[in-house]
């Protein structure tokens, strides 16, 4: 079987969650960069449509199939390789609790930051617009994770709540969202910035990484 083809942008959010998810699992890919940015987007193209019809990364190529949307893909990866490092865990309501975080995030938070939303807001309104919806969506996340959070989002095991977090949190710190509210979120983007699986996910580790961000 041919290896997995993550077409990914180096600061994308969603790209990211996967890069974790595959890297925890230990599943080799290849990256295809697809620049947001670059010509008006090459996300954008006849090419790529045919990939993602909803024009954004990331999608996955693996299996002999093509996946779009980050959750989807990473819930593929789950339930193809359970055994693979779990992301998920075993109880029915702490999945449910892992489902809870991954949906504020991705459904009711990172949209919000999206290039088309920024570009539809405008350049003046834009780090308002952000930091506005980061700090309503994190006031919801800090309060979940008071009940659910142990060494990580959902417990002492890192899950998928986690994928989605750690990417969040750079947004914010993009957008200058003053982070001070929320210890535990805070907590765990600290216990995991060291992680090698989410430190090679990272925006600066990426091959379209610009040399200038790049550390
Ligand atoms: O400014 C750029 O370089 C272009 C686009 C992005 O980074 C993508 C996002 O910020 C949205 C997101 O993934 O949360």
């Amino acid at each position: 079987m041919a290896k997995p083809v993550l077409y990914s942008y180096w600061r994308s959010s969603c790209s990211w969650r996967v890069r974790i998810a595959l890297n925890l699992k230990e599943i080799p890919y290849d990256i295809k960069a697809v620049s947001l940015i670059k010509g008006g987007g090459e996300q954008h193209c006849n090419e790529y449509r045919e990939v993602n019809p909803m024009e954004q990364v990331p999608s996955l190529c693996i299996d002999g199939h093509t996946l779009v949307e980050s959750l989807n893909i990473m819930h593929y990866l789950e339930e193809t390789r359970p055994n693979q490092r779990p992301l998920m865990p075993q109880d029915c309501f702490k999945r449910a609790k892992v489902r809870e975080i991954c949906e504020v995030i991705s459904s009711g938070i990172q949209p919000l930051q999206n290039l088309i939303v920024l570009i539809y807001v405008g350049e003046e309104k834009k780090k308002e617009w952000a930091q506005h919806w980061i700090t309503r969506g994190f006031r919801a996340v800090e309060k979940l994770l008071s009940a659910c959070a142990g060494k990580y989002c959902v417990g002492d095991e890192i899950t998928l709540a986690d994928c989605c977090l750690v990417p969040q949190v750079f947004n914010a710190r993009r957008f200058h969202v003053d982070l001070r509210p929320f210890p535990i979120i805070l907590r765990i983007d600290r216990e995991l910035e060291n992680h090698p699986a989410f430190r090679a996910a990272h925006p600066s580790s990426q091959p379209d990484c610009p040399p200038e961000v790049a550390k």
